[in-house]
This record gives C-alpha cells, sequence and structure tokens, in this order.
C-alpha cells in the first residue's frame, strides 16, 4: 500500500495547548533531576525473552555502580521471577540504605496485595499505581466515563495506602505513593489534574521531602512535538495544588524519537524527575535514553549525579541482559560516536587537538579552567573511560589530516604538512585498491615499509650501521665561525646487506652523507625540505627528523618544484643521527631497486675512492671498523704494496698485508694478554699494570704506572727503551652481539727516538673479549716495530 496522498485524512494531529505566557523557553536548567531507572520494569517488559534473576542482579548491581538512587525493579504481580527478585534484594540485604526500590501495579486490589508483599521488609519503597486516563483508553480499554476513572484512581489508592501502613507497620518499611495517569500526553490536561487531586486527596498525607507524593506525568506514546509536552508538564506544574509536596515526574516515550528533547524541555517546564532506561530500552522505539540525558547535562558544565566515567562496562551488561545492541551511532555510547572517517573533520579535530594542547598549557600557568573545545567531539572520550583510539579511522573518504593524527597518536611522529600529503596518497592508493575501512595497523604498517621505518623487518636495501660526524675548517677559511666549518661524514652503511665503508663533506651532516652516497654509490640527491621535532621529555627524549629528497639536478627553482621527490623520516637519541637516518630513508624510496655500483677492489694509483674502498674490504673480512686516519695510513701501505705487485693487489693479499701492518692477529700467539693486574693507587688517583705479555711471540714481564691501563702500558713499554712512546690515537668499537660479543681497539703510538731522530707513528689493531685486554694488545701490538728502532737508534748513538 502506498503511503497516502493526504495523511490528514487518517491521522489526526495533536491538540496545541492554549498556554498563555508559558515560562520554559526561556528557562536554563542548571541542575540534574530525580532519576529513577525503570529498565527493569519498563524496559524489561519490552524484551522478547524477559531477564532472568540472575540478568536482573546484575543490571540492579550496574545501576548501584552508576550511583542511581530510586529504581523501578519490578512489576511484582506479573511473574513469580519478578516477585522473587524482589524478595531476593530484600532478603538478601543487597539494597543500599539510601535507594528506593519502585514497585509497579494496575489498579487491581489482588495485584497491590501482592505488590506490597514483594517489598515487605524493604527500607524504602515507592509504590507506583497506574491507570490509563485519556479518551481512548476510557472508551477502548476500560469502557470508563471520566468519573469511573477517577473513582478507580481514588479506590486503589486508598487501597495502597492501606496496605502499605499494614506493612509498614509489620516490617518497617518506608512507603512513598507514586501514581501515573497513564497516558497523560493524550489525557485532557484539565482531567490529568482533577485524577490527579482526587489521588492526591485519597493518599491523604502527601508531605513534604520523603513524604512528597509522585505524580509520574508519562508520554506513554509520544503523539507531539517535545514543546507539546513541556506545555503540558508546565500546565500541569502550574495548576496542581500543594506544588511543594509534590514531586513531578516524566516518563517519556520515544516514539518520535524526541524522547530526550521532551525530557529535557519538561524539566525546564517545572519537572523534578525522569523516569527511563539506560541506552534508551523500553516498549516500541524506547523509554527516554538516561545516558543521554545525563550525558548531555554533563557537557554543559553539569555533573548529573550519575556516572558513566566506564561506558563500555555499562554497555556490556546492558547489552547481555538486554540482549539488545547499542546502535553504533548511539549518543556518547555508540561505537563510531567519536570517530571521524570524511577528511575535513578528521582535519579539524588534529589541529583542535593541537591547539587544545597548547591552549591548556597556557591554562595550566594562568591558573585558568582547561576547557574543552575539539571540533566535532562535544564530549572527552577520556572522561567516558574510552581512548581516542577510535577518534580517528581511515577509510577512501579520510584526508591527510587524520592520517597525520593515526601517525602521531601511534608513532609519535608529526609528519611535515607536505609528507603528510606525500603519505596520505599512498594510504590512499591503499584504501581504494582494497575499498575497505585502512585499519591503524594498516597505516602503522604502510608507513613504516613507505619509509623503511622501525626495525629491521621494514629496513631499506641501504642501512645505516655506524658513523661519525667530524669538522674542519672550511678551505680558504672565512672568518665566522658559524660558517667557515664543514663536515665530515665518516660511516658504515650496509648495502644490500654488504658492509660499505663511505665517507663525505658537506656543510653540514646530510650534506655529507649525501656526497659520500654520490661519490660511493652514483646516488646524486640533495635535500629540498627538512624539519625535527623531540618525541617525549627529558633524558628519555628523542630526534625525529623529516626529510624532502629530490633529484641533484633539479634545483633550479621551477624544476626543483615539480621534481619527483621522496620522503624519508629518522628516529634518534642523537639529531644528526636522526637527520641520517631520515636521508637513508628517502634514499631507499629514491633507489628503488635500481642496480647500484658494486665493491671493486682497484687500489690503483689514481683510485680516488680507493681508501673507502680498502676500509670496506676490512670491515667485510675482519669486521673491523677502521678510523678514518687508520685508513689513510692502510691506504698507503696498500698502495706502496700494490706498486711493487704492478698496481693491483688480491683481497686475500690486502687482509694478510693489514694483519701483518697491524700485529692484527684473532689467535693467541704474536701479541697476547698472559695475564696482567690493574691497580687503583687511591693517593695519586693512577693507576699502576703489572703482568705477563707476549709482544711479537716472545713473554714479556712488564710493569707501569699512568692515568689509566693505556697510559700505564705505554709507561711500561718506555722502561724498556731508550726512546720514548705515546699514545697519539684510540679508538675501539664492539663486534657481534650479546654474550659473542668482543672489543676491538685501535692504537696509534708515536716514536720518538732519544737522540732526536724523527719521530714516526704507527698502529696496532687487536680484539678481545675484555675492553682493557683489546687496549692493552693494541698497545703492544703498535710497539712492534719500536723495538728495532730504538735499537737501531741505540747502535747509532755507541
Ligand atoms: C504503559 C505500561 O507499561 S503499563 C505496564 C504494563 N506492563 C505489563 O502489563 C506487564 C505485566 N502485566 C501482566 O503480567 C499482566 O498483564 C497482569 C498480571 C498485570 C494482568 O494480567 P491479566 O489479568 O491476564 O490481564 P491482561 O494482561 O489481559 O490485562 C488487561 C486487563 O487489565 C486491565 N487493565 C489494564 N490496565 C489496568 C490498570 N492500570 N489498572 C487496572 N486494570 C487495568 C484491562 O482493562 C484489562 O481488563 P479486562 O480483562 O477486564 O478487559
Ligand atoms: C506505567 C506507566 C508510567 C508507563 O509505563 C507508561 O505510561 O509508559
Amino acid at each position: 500500500m502506498p503511503m497516502l496522498a493526504d495523511p490528514s485524512i487518517k491521522y489526526k494531529p495533536y491538540t496545541p495547548l492554549d498556554l498563555p505566557n508559558r515560562q520554559w523557553p526561556s528557562k536554563v536548567n542548571r541542575s540534574p533531576p530525580i532519576w529513577l531507572s525503570t529498565d527493569l520494569r519498563d524496559g524489561n517488559q519490552a524484551l522478547a525473552n524477559p531477564m532472568t534473576v540472575a540478568q536482573k542482579s546484575i543490571f540492579f548491581d550496574t545501576l548501584l555502580k552508576c550511583g542511581f538512587k530510586e529504581i523501578e525493579v519490578a512489576y511484582p504481580a506479573a511473574s513469580d521471577t519478578d516477585f522473587n527478585f524482589v524478595r531476593g534484594l530484600i532478603e538478601q540485604g543487597r539494597i543500599p540504605d539510601d535507594v528506593w526500590i519502585q514497585v509497579l501495579t494496575p489498579a487491581r486490589e489482588d495485584l497491590i496485595k501482592r505488590t506490597v508483599d514483594a517489598v515487605a521488609g524493604a527500607k524504602k519503597a515507592i509504590i507506583h499505581m497506574y491507570n490509563a486516563c485519556c479518551p481512548t483508553f476510557r472508551q477502548v480499554v476500560f469502557h470508563n466515563s471520566k468519573e469511573d476513572t477517577v473513582k478507580l484512581a481514588v479506590k486503589h489508592t486508598e487501597i495502597v495506602r492501606k496496605l502499605t501502613e499494614e506493612c509498614a507497620a509489620k516490617y518497617g518499611t518506608q512507603f512513598r505513593y507514586q501514581y501515573s495517569p497513564e497516558t497523560f500526553s493524550q489525557t485532557e490536561p484539565e482531567f490529568a489534574l482533577e485524577v490527579c487531586e482526587a489521588v492526591k486527596k485519597a493518599w491523604g498525607k502527601a508531605g513534604l521531602g520523603d513524604e512528597r507524593i509522585i505524580f509520574n506525568l508519562p508520554a506513554t506514546v509520544e503523539i507531539g512535538p517535545p514543546n507539546h509536552y513541556a506545555d503540558l508538564v508546565e500546565h500541569f506544574c502550574r495548576h496542581i495544588s500543594e506544588r511543594e509536596k509534590i514531586i513531578i515526574s516524566l516518563h517519556p516515550h520515544n516514539d518520535r524519537g524526541t524522547s530526550v528533547a521532551a525530557a529535557e524541555l519538561a524539566i525546564l517546564a517545572g519537572a523534578d524527575r525522569v523516569e527511563g532506561c539506560l541506552f534508551g530500552n523500553g516498549e516500541r522505539t524506547g523509554n527516554v535514553d538516561l545516558v543521554n540525558l545525563a550525558l548531555n547535562l554533563y557537557t554543559q558544565g553539569v555533573h548529573p549525579g550519575v556516572d558513566f566515567s566506564d561506558i563500555q562496562a555499562v554497555i556490556d551488561v546492558v547489552t547481555a541482559c538486554n540482549d539488545l545492541p547499542v546502535h553504533p551511532r548511539h549518543p556518547y555510547a555508540g561505537e563510531l560516536v567519536f570517530t571521524a572517517f570524511s577528511g575535513s573533520h578528521q582535519d579539524a579535530i588534529k589541529k583542535g587537538f593541537e591547539a587544545q594542547r597548547a591552549r591548556h598549557q597556557q591554562d595550566e600557568r594562568e591558573g585558568r579552567n582547561k576547557y574543552w573545545d575539539i571540533p566535532y567531539l562535544p564530549i572527552d572520550p577520556a572522561d567516558l573511560g574510552c581512548n581516542y583510539e577510535a577518534v580517528i579511522r581511515v577509510n577512501a573518504q579520510s584526508g591527510k589530516g587524520g592520517i597525520a593524527y593515526l601517525v602521531q597518536q601511534h608513532l609519535g611522529l608529526d609528519m611535515p604538512r607536505k609528507m603528510q600529503i606525500s603519505f596520505y596518497q599512498v594510504v590512499q592508493d591503499i584504501a581504494d585498491r582494497e575499498a575497505r575501512e585502512m585499519t591503524v595497523e594498516d597505516i602503522t604498517t604502510a608507513f613504516r615499509k613507505t619509509y623503511h621505518f622501525g626495525g629491521s623487518a621494514y629496513e631499506g636495501r641501504l642501512v645505516l650501521k655506524s658513523y661519525r660526524i667530524s669538522s674542519e675548517p672550511a678551505p680558504g677559511g672565512l672568518t665566522d665561525e658559524s660558517v667557515d666549518e664543514r663536515r665530515q661524514f665518516d660511516g658504515t652503511i650496509s648495502v644490500d646487506g654488504v658492509l660499505r665503508v663511505i665517507r663525505g663533506d658537506g656543510n653540514g651532516p646530510l650534506s655529507a652523507l649525501l656526497d659520500a652516497l654520490r661519490t660511493h654509490l652514483d646516488i646524486d640527491l640533495s635535500v629540498r625540505e627538512y624539519s625535527e621535532h623531540t618525541i617525549g621529555t627529558d633524558q628519555n627524549a628523542k630526534a625525529a627528523s623529516y626529510v624532502e629528497l629530490v633529484p641533484q639536478g633539479a634545483d633550479v627553482k621551477e624544476t626543483r618544484q615539480s621534481a619527483e621527490s621522496w620522503w624519508g623520516v629518522g628516529v634518534d637519541s642523537d639529531i644528526a643521527g636522526s637527520g641520517l637516518r631520515a636521508v637513508l630513508s628517502a634514499v631507499n624510496s629514491a633507489i628503488g631497486d635500481r642496480q647500484l655500483p658494486e665493491l671493486k677492489l682497484s687500489v690503483g694509483f689514481n683510485a680516488t675512492t680507493g681508501q673507502a674502498d680498502v676500509a670496506t674490504a676490512i670491515l667485510n673480512s675482519l669486521q673491523l671498523e677502521l678510523p678514518r686516519r687508520l685508513q689513510a695510513s692502510f691506504f698507503e701501505v696498500v698502495q706502496r704494496a700494490a706498486r711493487d705487485h704492478g698496481g693491483e693487489i688480491s683481497y686475500d693479499d690486502l687482509v694478510r698485508l693489514f694483519r701483518e701492518s697491524y700485529g692484527y692477529y684473532e689467535e693467541e700467539g704474536r701479541f697476547a694478554v698472559k695475564s696482567f693486574k690493574l691497580e687503583h693507587l687511591t693517593d695519586s688517583g693512577r693507576s699502576r699494570l703489572s703482568g705477563n705479555f707476549i709482544i711479537n711471540g716472545k713473554a714479556v714481564a712488564l710493569e707501569g704506572e699512568g692515568s689509566g691501563p693505556l697510559s700505564a702500558a705505554v709507561e711500561a713499554v718506555n722502561r724498556g727503551l731508550d726512546g720514548k712512546v705515546s699514545i697519539r690515537e684510540y679508538a675501539e668499537h664492539s663486534i657481534g652481539e650479546g654474550s659473542d660479543v668482543k672489543a676491538a681497539s685501535y692504537v696509534e703510538i708515536a716514536y720518538e727516538g732519544p737522540g732526536g731522530s724523527p719521530k714516526f707513528t704507527t698502529w696496532g689493531v687487536a680484539i678481545d673479549q675484555d675492553i682493557t685486554a683489546s687496549g692493552l694488545k693494541a698497545v703492544l701490538a703498535a710497539t712492534r716495530a719500536v723495538e728495532n728502532a730504538d735499537r737501531a737508534e741505540k747502535a747509532g748513538h755507541q
């Protein structure tokens, strides 16, 4: 059947009330009403499978936990389940002293009796009686005149009075009486007043405070707009006699979907109390939603007197007991209500959080309230025990702001705007391709993969293993200190799994690295944009750097604007380290799977990059990361050897040459520490070293003093020499990981003969599990050339 072209032939509109000078429209509510939860009665009676006693019990405890002080627990005459549930609460002492339980009964003597019996012995009970008063019910259901309707209410009020007085006398129960002119909002306003006046008179003992009679004015069926309900309530409040002896209660249903508005307006109209259900369960479209009403008040800065700070726990109980879901869009409680999928919402929320953080810091300093003001979020999800995880969710409708927000929340990285745009494209492509929501996991994984960020699983082809940044004055020497220094990058990177020693110069660490990549790997890029921020505070703070690289040739302005670019990110405890990592992150994207120049061992006289290639060969064969000056020194040795062999030297010969040149033998043999003792001399603060060593295959006992173990070893060596050795440079690093870790030490010593013969320097290299032993061994290895020189010098003098 089609909808009617003219529905007025079928449906009658509500009859507006002529209420001159109505007051409620200009009122503002700043205090919570009395709340009554009718979940266990009106909510329960609307369920296909009413709750079991066990479910009602859990629900009851949840209501107590939320802070409800008035709870309609049952329609005891309806079933043994309901009756027994009430008895159980009372007999097991489960009702706190400050809580009123309420029970509903129709205006029938036998059922009233059963109802009063149900609450006998409770501390505090409200007997709630109802009969419908509107014309349709009078005519159709009860076949009653107005007079009969009043009589029915009066007669049964008297019965309630008699039975409750007997019960109070016998069991000490404190009773209150609530009367509902059911279908109030469809009842003639004057007649509703007439029935209630008659009921009040029949009850005969309405007083102040706890003696007040409760007139509950239900919109049993919501038949008009909320302003109409407010008019009816204001009319009732204005005209009922002895207003101070009455609690006016609301009981809105939600047939038109405006029960919350109706309750809010009717509170402005003078009501004191609201009956409803959590999340709006109840007959048909439900009772008014108490959570919604309470949190509406909360967001106006008024504490509602009930607590939903763990709203999920409440949802869990309510959905389990009602066997009904809470709609994902349900105000405050739905799974999606703190979630923005759309780009412009996400952007505004992200900006809102950033601005609020700054505003709150200022408020804190200036002692002001830290007001919540976030676009699209009327309440702080945290106040309901929710986190911000769901605030932004990403699909094909999302924008860069939301994606950047999630990266910021989950990885602590605050991408620069242009990088956000770039990463947005990555996520958008996946979302479009897969036509589904992108989870936080999807996004963070895409981020890690795109930028080779966050651990070995995401490493790119180039990985920074170690580096050193040093500075030296610029050639030509500008005088201004801030500009006259160049930076050198010396580092080890893994290239497709092979370690390479690379080095480069630039006016900063990043350009020095880029220079090294250009020289050694033909990667020719330059920085277009760079930014950084800290992550965390105090000693745990880290630096995050973001870099945009463009092809080196693209340095004319227009070309640079349009050139293809690659973004990278790096995090490190050191700001230079984070920048270098960011460069490599971007470089990894830039090179894709392009072939990189392989390591060539070319050590001829004219090789421009030979020094690093030689160092790379030693690194890959011996795991030794030679200090830069040792690289230079060894390169000279290699060049001499290569010249003697027709300009070429094999890989194996190179390694052999290294061992012989620096006394480096992993196995015990030519240089060894057999035993040593290191004493700290408390008087002088110096160290004394004594021990048995093997130098160049000979057992030697040495003893000496110095500021530390190495200088003590040098002093010990000097005791046997006419000349003098001194340490010029020392470096060390670890090799391996965990319990297999070893120390590698590099010592450069200078020797000066007794007769002022030219000084020469020489290196020693050693490894050991013990860092001190490795340093000592390196000193001994370095002195191997000294003994002969000293002897020759001595002979020359004699
Ligand atoms: C708007 C509301 O939510 S009101 C509360 C509604 N909740 C419930 O009905 C749940 C519990 N109800 C029940 O278990 C049963 O209906 C009972 C036990 C109360 C009564 O059961 P029954 O005696 O079988 O009657 P039934 O369920 O058919 O109820 C209709 C009868 O009650 C009468 N009636 C309806 N409301 C009232 C009332 N408030 N006061 C007195 N009689 C009433 C009807 O006129 C009808 O009477 P009739 O049989 O003489 O025509
Ligand atoms: C008993 C009354 C208050 C009722 O539940 C209603 O009118 O909806």
